[in-house]
């Protein structure tokens, strides 16, 4: 560059956001490395993974904090991340070193009590990747790496001390549509993922890494491809037939199983499609060591509404008939709550009811849990259907937890919204939506005098009767749900930009603080030198803003659409704690 004025030339130094690679290494605390029976069985003061323990409670046994004290609870370190979007990943501990996620797949490493940044790491992403869902949800630990997948389907590991890249894996080409957005599941050596791009007709797929050389031991589309159990169930369209997987999955060791939701089907018009489409919209268990398919269930065939099962269901224990069942629990996109029942290779219907004003199913077979279908409510090409709930259903992605002490489940769920689809034939091009319908086909209403949106649920699976609920009359409820052995849920997911806590057994609020922004990171919670914590990230994005802005357009008085956008995580503790 020209110097000016007989200057010195001055390199021009990168802004913060521009800069890529790990940073700032600081030495860190002693490092635990992260093994599979540490994973199996977290220490109580950690969380581990993304719902801190395999069968995806969301459940953290710590009970310093309680609803006794928790109107003491204070901020005791915040950190910004520089990032705008949607900011999903939780604040995952091992013995006193935080890890976070931001959109734009930047990892950071963090002091946990004192909040000073250990490493940075920054992905540079190329240039011409346009993201529809511009967000991460966080990292996987094992041995001393830190394992992240991008939003332009790469695997990264990185050196937990230091943030140095040991490698990068392309997973797919994000050039075809397909981008990562999920956690990684970490089991005896194999790290999981999926890949997200159901919106743009991609196929997809769990694959597995080895955690030592990143080389890839196997991947499983969850479309069956020909001479595969169930594409008998697709008449065409299974290449591009959808079914992606962007939520972690979760894990029972005993069976030696994972879980994985899978999306929608794609395009999203259903009879362009003919057949039940196999695996979309449905959970699959498949084996860690060769990922083959042990068992399945198909919560709605042949999905017409956008609505994808990619939450993994909970593993508990549910009392049905005097008798106690392994259960897989999933309060679903498409309104209803379904206990099923997991075996060495079969997965058993136990029930479904719905948990949101639902219109599209006549009724479930009492045997399978299939679902009959209102076909008026069942969107189709060249004709404006409409149905409930929205095409965000009954409940998105945040996660809904489950506490072994009030068992109770805990559903962040949106109600009395109801979407319209009209669908058209279009030609698939890879690299571009294929939705099979017009950004201006997708409508959003509210039911008629809906006194609210957004409600916390809290449910008892034995006898499938909603026990409390809190509703929120002015905003959605894009929360992820956090429970404790202190008697408290957490969780933010509103357009005030609240944080809150109910008391998990009766549903009274208890204690809020209005952050920087809306919260839709997974909070979680954990304990360094004696004293817990709870810890959340707050940045608005991605869909919960998008449902914000459809909002706005049906009623702007009462739906406020200011909602700021730049990332924070928060870390709270007690007062008298706090002070120390
Ligand atoms: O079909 C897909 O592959 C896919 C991926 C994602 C994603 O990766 O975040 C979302 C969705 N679908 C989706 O339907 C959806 O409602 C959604 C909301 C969000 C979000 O971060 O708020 N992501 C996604
Ligand atoms: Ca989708």
């Amino acid at each position: 560059q020209q110097s000016q004025g007989g200057a010195t030339p001055v390199t021009p130094v990168p802004a913060p956001s521009e800069r890529v690679g790990a940073q700032q290494a600081r030495p860190a605390r002693q490092y635990t490395s992260v093994t599979d029976q540490r994973l199996q069985s977290p220490e109580p003061r950690n969380w581990l993974m993304y719902r801190r323990t395999y069968d995806g409670q969301g459940f953290s046994p710590l009970d310093q904090i309680n609803a006794g004290n928790v109107q003491d609870l204070v901020p005791v370190w915040t950190y910004s991340t520089g990032v705008l979007e949607g900011h999903q990943s939780p604040p995952i501990v091992n013995d006193g070193i935080m890890f976070i996620t931001t959109p734009q797949a930047q990892v950071v490493a963090l002091d946990a009590k004192t909040g000073d940044q250990i490493w940075n790491y920054k992905r540079q992403l190329p240039e011409d990747l346009t993201q529809l869902h511009p967000t991460n949800r966080g990292v996987a630990l094992y041995g001393d790496r830190v394992y992240v997948a991008t939003v332009d389907a790469y695997l990264v590991a990185l050196d937990a001390k230091t943030g140095t890249e040991i490698w990068a894996k392309k997973v797919e080409d994000y050039q075809k549509g397909h981008y990562m957005t999920l956690a990684p599941l970490v089991a005896r050596g194999k790290i999981m993922v999926g890949g997200s791009g159901g919106e743009f007709g991609v196929r997809g797929f769990i694959a597995a890494y080895d955690a030592g050389s990143g080389e890839e031991a196997w991947r499983t589309y969850t479309v069956p491809g020909p001479g595969e159990a169930g594409h008998d169930t697709w008449q065409s369209g299974w290449e591009t037939g959808g079914a992606s997987v962007w939520l972690t999955g979760h894990y029972d060791p005993q069976l030696n199983l994972a879980y994985w939701g899978t999306g929608n089907a794609a395009p999203w018009m259903g009879d362009a499609r003919p057949g039940d489409n196999l695996h979309t919209s449905s959970v699959v268990a498949l084996n860690p060591d060769d990922g083959k398919i042990r068992a399945h269930h198909q919560y709605h065939w042949n999905d017409s509404w956008d609505w994808d099962e990619v939450s993994a269901p909970i593993l508990m224990d549910v009392e049905r008939g005097g008798r106690t069942v392994p259960a897989l629990v999933h309060p679903a996109r498409n309104g209803y709550l379904w206990t099923l029942e997991r075996g060495a290779d079969r997965i058993g219907f136990l029930s479904g009811v719905p948990f949101v004003q639902q219109d599209v199913f006549a009724g479930l077979d009492p045997q399978t849990g299939r679902p009959v279908y209102n076909q008026a409510r069942k969107p189709r090409l060249e004709q404006r259907v409409e149905f409930c709930p929205s095409l965000w259903g009954g409940k998105d992605w945040p996660p809904a937890a489950y506490s072994p002490q009030t068992r109770l489940v805990y559903i962040p769920a949106n109600e009395n919204l109801c979407g319209s689809l009209s669908g058209h034939r279009m030609d698939y091009v890879p690299g571009q939506l294929f939705l099979g319908a017009g950004i201006e086909d997708i409508g959003m209403s509210l039911r008629p005098n809906a006194p609210h949106i957004g409600e916390l649920q809290a449910w008892d699976l034995s006898t499938n009767r909603k026990v409390w609920s809190h509703p929120f009359p002015d905003s959605q409820l894009w929360g992820p749900v956090l429970a404790t052995g202190g008697g408290l849920v957490f969780t933010g997911g509103t357009n005030d930009r609240m944080f809150r806590a109910f008391d998990a057994k009766t549903g009274q609020q208890l204690w809020q603080i209005r952050t920087n922004s809306g919260v839709t990171g997974v909070p979680t919670s954990f304990e360094v030198d004696g004293t817990q914590y709870i810890a959340v990230q707050s940045g608005w994005g991605v869909d919960a803003q998008r449902m914000q802005e459809k909002l706005f357009e049906i009623d702007p008085v009462r739906f406020r659409r200011d909602v700021p956008q730049g990332g924070v995580v928060w870390v709270f503790a007690l007062k008298q704690r706090a002070q120390q």
